[in-house]
């Protein structure tokens, strides 16, 4: 079949098994074609095809509400739901979100990018059907992964409590994005071994419905399946919070998957059907993956697997914190790295494997990660937290009552800062800065290149005091050596990258090198600017913007983040403060959300390029094109 060519999932509602067996493996060979070039979540949707299909073939989306938890297996869903011609352009500029989005289709009935909202989502949907007087189905996908996360965990504890109408489906492949971690994982793991108690459990139903209608029977009948439900496992999680547990169940297989849906349709109040699915199926490399590069990953070759994107001229950012932390670490067993659940974009495999003892995943658990962060720098130790900048959104809270307030030592290393591309406006990492700098006592930084990410790394853990965030962004470093990390940073000094007087430029991170190259076209034109590093965004150097404002040259400020409550923010904040009278622009994003696409394009549409900060340094001295040809 040609996938591509399907409208609507009730074109596939009619087919026989076989047929879905063969559907199934055209959409693992389109799937498989078109993210070798686009790149994309493969793994998570190759283990989803059976299931989803099932989905669709036994609830009528879109009156029936389908929820993709973190939204990064919805890819059959598209197929089926019709956009499978638009899959050249999934996650490209303009083209296909890799996530769900409502103004793609009706049957995208909740968008998401970050994990474990589907269960509060679904209960949300459940409610107002129910006081609306509706019978439609809920169903929420969620992963074995994201049923770690704490809010999930919240959810169930509702949906339990309210007996509230819905089939959960818990997609089990055993996998976060890495191995999945914790003892809800090792619950998982007695489940899927239990056949036995399953087995049982169904033939007394079998049994239990065949009665006459003998109470009595009945009731001795319910009891002896509880206590076999003792006896044979230690505590079923869900029945025990007012779920009914269906499972667990083949996710590759239409039959059981049909059963069990059918099943979950004939119960009243919450039914959790655990199908057990492998990520990557159908394609080797994938499924042979132990350890999550091909949860989600760029384009690749078709045969061999070898991943595409040219040759790599620096490690990652990512890499270069977490070595520089780790070589601290090994002299100071205060020094513990903390992961919710990223070890691998984090690069703190190095970390784990050299410093076991000093490092812990704790699984989808941003709240945690930073409470637990709080709780061990009260104890005397040095806890590093390496989250991206978007989950760190999770994390608010946390950051300010329980670290910031507290004045906690916590060196938070803020990865993916900044446009993150093919994930779009989900995960983003643009508004830490206006959610950082407001804390009290929190001090942030950005390296602008590796050198100064070593200082910052080291000065971070010996010389400064109270929580710290280092920002870096997603992809490669610059290719700067490393010199000497424990000469440090003078705290709160910005540095003078190149010194003018016709107007200062002052940014941070890797955005300076557009600003070195705004500066070489302007000085032929006969402008010079200084540009500066303000490596530290909160605190200000004051100090600079004082002889700053005494030199009265206008001043533009550039950041690849939400002006908003964002660096230009304070910079003219201080002015108006001090009663300075500054000229000064803003460069950033403005109050929108950022969708997916090229990192260079995006930048383009933003305005953050070389040539915008030409134009407007000449529009802000007042020499414009025409003055400066006289
Ligand atoms: C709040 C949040 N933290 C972290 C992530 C990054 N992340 C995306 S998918 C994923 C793993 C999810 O595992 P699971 O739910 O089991 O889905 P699977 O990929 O195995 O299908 C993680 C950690 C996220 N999207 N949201
Ligand atoms: C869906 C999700 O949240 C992650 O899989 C994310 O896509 C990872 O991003 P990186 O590729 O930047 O690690
Ligand atoms: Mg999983």
């Amino acid at each position: 079949m040609d996938v591509a060519k399907i409208k609507n999932p009730s074109e596939i509602q009619s087919l026989t098994e076989s047929e879905l067996v063969q559907l199934s493996e055209d959409m693992r060979t389109f799937l498989i074609e078109k993210c070798a070039v686009t790149g994309g979540h493969i793994g998570a949707n190759l283990g989803v095809v059976e299931l989803t299909i099932a989905l669709h073939k036994h609830f009528n989306s879109p009156e029936d509400k389908i929820i993709f938890d973190v939204g990064h297996q919805a890819y059959i869903h598209k197929i089926l739901t019709g956009r499978g011609d638009q899959f050249d352009q999934l996650r490209q500029h303009k083209g296909l979100s890799g996530f769900p989005k409502r103004s793609e289709s009706v049957h995208d009935v909740w968008e998401a990018g970050h994990s474990s909202t589907s269960l509060s989502a679904a209960m949300g949907m459940a409610k107002a059907r129910d006081i609306m007087g509706e019978h439609y189905h809920i169903v929420p996908v969620i992963g074995d992964g994201a049923l770690t996360g704490g809010m999930a965990l919240e959810a169930l504890n509702h949906i339990g409590h309210d007996r509230t109408n819905m089939t959960i489906i818990l997609n089990d492949n055993e996998m976060s994005i890495a191995p999945n971690v914790g003892a809800m994982h090792n619950m998982f793991g007695r489940l899927r071994t239990n056949q036995n108690y399953n087995r049982a459990k169904v033939d007394i139903d079998g049994f239990l419905s065949k009665l006459p209608g003998g109470l009595k029977l009945r009731d001795s009948a319910d009891r002896i399946k509880d206590s076999l439900k003792y006896l044979v496992v230690s505590g079923v999680f869900f029945e025990e919070l007012g779920i009914k547990y269906v499972g667990p169940v083949d996710g590759h297989n239409f039959r059981e998957l049909g059963e069990a849906i059918e099943t979950s349709k004939r119960i009243s109040g919450p039914v959790i059907i655990h199908v057990i699915t492998k990520k990557g199926k159908g394609y080797r490399h994938a499924e042979n993956d132990k350890i999550g590069t091909w949860h989600g990953l760029g384009p690749y070759k078709l045969d061999t697997g070898e991943q595409l994107g040219g040759k790599v001229s620096a490690p990652s950012w990512s890499q270069l914190m977490s070595d520089a932390v780790l070589e601290l670490a090994k002299h100071d067993k205060r020094i513990v790295a903390i992961t919710p659940a990223m070890p691998v974009g984090s690069k703190l495999t190095k970390f784990q494997q050299q410093l076991p003892e000093q490092f812990f995943d704790v699984g989808i658990a941003e709240q945690h990660a930073v409470t637990m962060a709080g709780g061990l720098a009260a104890s005397g130790m040095k806890p590093y937290v390496a989250i991206y900048s978007t989950f760190l959104q999770r994390a608010y809270d946390q950051l300010l009552h329980d670290i910031d307030r507290q004045k906690l030592d916590v060196v938070f290393g803020i990865d993916r800062s900044g446009l993150v591309g093919a994930d779009g406006e989900t995960h983003q990492g643009v508004f830490d800065i206006p959610f950082l700098s407001h804390l009290p006592h929190m001090t942030v930084m950005m390296p602008k290149d590796e050198d100064e990410a070593g200082k910052m790394v080291y000065s971070a853990f010996t010389d400064y005091s109270g929580p710290i965030a280092i920002r870096y962004p997603r992809g490669n470093g610059l290719g700067v050596k490393v010199t000497d990390p424990a000469a440090g940073i003078p705290y709160g000094k910005w540095e003078v990258l190149r010194a003018g007087e016709d107007a200062a430029v002052l940014s941070f991170g890797p955005t300076l090198q557009l600003l070195l190259k705004a500066q070489e076209l302007l000085l032929k034109e006969g402008i010079n600017i200084e540009v500066v590093n303000a490596r530290f965004i909160k605190p200000l150097d004051t100090d600079y913007l004082d002889e700053l404002a005494a030199r009265n040259i206008p001043v533009l400020t550039v950041e690849e983040s939400m002006l908003t409550g964002g660096f230009g923010s304070l910079v003219v904040n201080y002015f108006n403060d001090q009663k300075q009278q500054v000229a000064v622009k803003r460069l950033g994003i403005d109050n929108e959300y950022i969708e997916q696409g090229d990192v260079d394009l995006l930048l383009q549409d933003i305005g953050l390029t070389t040539a915008h900060i030409v134009d407007e340094i000449k529009q802000l001295t007042g020499k414009t094109d025409e003055e400066a040809a006289h």
